[in-house]
């Protein structure tokens, strides 16, 4: 069994992202005022957009942090945020409600989610990938690794050079391999199962558009922001 070892480059590389990860979070208030009380269909859906459209604002920031992103054709940097920003916020989502809560706290924060707006075929696909997200116990260097592989995803609609998208994934999935056999010696397959979570990801994508226009509302707002990054409006 050969002894895994993260090099000193592997191990700067690592610091840089999961530094950028760290500055560069919205804090959970969502949870907060989720569990401070019942709202509205209506005011669901503000809260959800104005978090959402916060969370692209921090996630382009951590994006430019990424080694080599800057250095990507700026149209592909475009395609790369947009393609990626829905996972993000479902990934993001998913580490918000499986933080360590107070005994009882996530039963209402999902009671909450279920009651906010969202159509109720969203609810089991939705609950299914937050919970398996939360089985896997990530540490925060793989939360900030599976972020940023995400973004980093070659094959997103209209990124023209997949190859350079391909040459900075490739040394973040060798770092997180490394990482998974060190946090979880136990668990060989559990690289593998945290892969299959982004691949979860975007079934949820598809499904995205069609759980904010179905939300039990009328008239659905949304930012300038989110118009551009979410196939709405
Ligand atoms: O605001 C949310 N998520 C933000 C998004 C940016 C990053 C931070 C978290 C929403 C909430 C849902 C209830 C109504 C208010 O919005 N939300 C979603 C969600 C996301 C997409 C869709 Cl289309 C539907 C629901 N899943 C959540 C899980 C959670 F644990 C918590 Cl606290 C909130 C969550």
């Amino acid at each position: 069994k050969e002894k895994v070892v993260i090099t000193k480059d592997q191990q700067a590389f690592m610091n840089v992202i999961l530094d950028a990860y760290n500055r560069h979070q919205i804090p959970p208030d969502v949870a907060k005022k989720l569990l401070q009380e019942q709202y509205s269909a209506e005011e669901n859906f503000l809260l959800l957009t104005e978090m959402a459209t916060s969370q692209v604002q921090v996630l382009v920031e951590f994006t430019k942090h990424i080694p080599g992103f800057l250095s990507l054709d700026h149209e592909d940097q475009i395609a790369l945020l947009k393609g990626s920003a829905v996972e993000a916020s479902f990934l993001r989502s998913a580490q918000v409600f499986s933080s360590k809560m107070p005994n009882g706290h996530t039963e209402v924060l999902e009671e909450r989610i279920r009651k906010s707006g969202i159509s109720e075929e969203f609810m089991t696909p939705m609950f299914n990938f937050y919970k398996t997200i939360g089985e896997l116990h990530m540490v925060e260097e793989e939360q900030a690794l599976l972020t940023a592989i995400t973004i980093m995803t070659p094959d997103r609609p209209y990124v023209k050079d997949q190859q350079a998208v391909e040459r900075l994934q490739e040394p973040m999935l060798d770092v997180l391999r490394k990482l998974c056999a060190l946090h979880h010696p136990h668990e060989p397959q559990y690289f593998a199962r945290l892969l299959g979570r982004l691949t979860e990801l975007r079934t949820l994508n598809h499904y995205h558009a069609e759980m904010l226009t179905s939300w039990r509302m009328n008239d659905h707002k949304f930012t300038p922001l989110l118009c551009e990054i979410w196939d709405v409006q």
